[in-house]
């Protein structure tokens, strides 16, 4: 392990990001193979170059192909990265399992945590494809799919126990207007990608009621101590969430229109239901799911988590995000750094 010598790598998934993250592959120098759910997806891209349902108007390169057959996808490849929503994954698994080689190295790109059983990505891999952690991968950062469809600069973190895996699979990854680095704190990139998702949606509904830059900047601030007390207390370096995986992609999430999560919060804020934001969109927003999964894990750790609470309150219509700001606000005072 940790050569990951070969060419081709299977992406699976043709959302938003799977799509992108391919075009970072192809220009690293990989032959991609998309499967998609949908074969109207897969034609798509096979016949136009062009994902019109998620990324729509970018030519996508040549080296990458599609298609809806599980086994074709994953046939040759010594990467494969998966690209679903994650509360989708367990169900996936046995449909892509059976095709992938021994010797693999799985890179997950999701971000959220599983409901009932609270289980991170990686986990979740492990636990059903009965996988060494040194075969499983993540890949973290700061990455809103349309900037990285546009080639715009940005980095991010690999992560894997191994770290010759992680620094393999770097290699694999690294192109013009990608930069990732590596890192063995898989926990830690895990948390930070599914905490950011709930925060975001909390500063979009913040947003959505019109408040400006300090609440936001509050939201942040906090919503990056409150990850870094459920994730350090679980295992995770506390630089890990300082560095591109924590601060970083928190940061990216929280402040950009592009965002799923923090669009679904300002809709929240603006009046509409999670029904009605379910039914206007095709895309996932993580955080509207793992806010009752990371919630129901800080309970279980002992850990104070006031805007996972309040998220998933919002989100089972047990709170109205008119009565969020007060929630927090009018909470017992107590030390900055507690
Ligand atoms: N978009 C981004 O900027 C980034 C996203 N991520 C993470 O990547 C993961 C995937 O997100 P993203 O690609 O953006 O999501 P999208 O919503 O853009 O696309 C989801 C993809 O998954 C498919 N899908 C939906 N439901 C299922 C299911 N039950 N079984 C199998 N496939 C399903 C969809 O297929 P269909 O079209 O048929 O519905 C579609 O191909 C998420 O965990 C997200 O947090 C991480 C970094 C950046
Ligand atoms: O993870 C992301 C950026 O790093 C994408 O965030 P959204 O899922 O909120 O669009």
């Amino acid at each position: 392990m940790g050569n990951l010598l070969g060419k081709k790598v299977a992406v699976l998934g043709a959302g938003s990001w799977g799509t992108a993250f391919s075009i970072v592959l192809a220009d690293a120098g990989n032959d991609v193979c998309i499967w998609a759910r949908r074969e109207e997806v897969a034609a798509s891209i096979n016949e136009s170059h062009e994902n019109t349902d998620y990324l729509a108007g970018i030519e996508l390169p040549r080296a990458i192909s599609s298609t809806h057959d599980p086994e074709q996808a994953l046939a040759g490849a010594d990467v494969v990265v998966l690209a679903v929503p994650s509360q989708s994954l367990r169900e996936n698994l046995p449909t892509f399992l059976p095709y992938v080689d021994d010797e693999a190295v799985l890179v997950s790109l999701m971000k959220g945590v599983e409901l009932g059983t609270l289980k991170r990505m990686s986990e979740v891999i492990a636990e059903v494809g009965d996988i060494a952690e040194d075969r499983i991968a993540v890949v973290s950062g700061p990455n809103l799919a349309r900037e990285i469809a546009r080639r715009e600069p940005a980095a991010s973190v690999v992560a894997c126990a191994d770290e010759g895996v992680a620094t393999s699979l770097q290699k694999r990854l690294h192109s013009p207007a990608f930069r990732p680095y590596t890192s063995v704190d898989v926990l830690g990139c895990e948390y930070g990608g599914a905490y950011k998702n709930v925060v975001a949606l909390c500063v979009g509904m913040a947003v959505g009621q019109g408040f400006g830059d300090n609440t936001t900047a509050s939201l942040i601030t906090r919503g990056l101590a409150e990850t870094a007390r459920l994730a350090m207390n679980l295992g995770a370096n506390p630089l890990t969430l300082m560095g591109l995986a924590g601060l970083g992609d928190l940061v990216a999430t929280c402040s950009s229109p592009l965002s799923r999560n923090r669009t679904f919060g300002e809709k929240l804020g603006q009046g509409m239901t999670v029904e009605e934001i379910y039914a206007s969109t095709r895309q996932v927003a993580e955080g509207a799911k793992s806010c009752s999964s990371l919630r129901a894990l800080a309970a279980r750790t002992g850990i104070d988590a006031p805007i996972v609470d309040a998220v998933d309150e919002v989100v089972q219509g047990r709170l109205t995000t008119s009565q969020l700001m007060d929630a927090f606000i009018s909470r017992d005072t107590k030390a900055e750094l507690s």
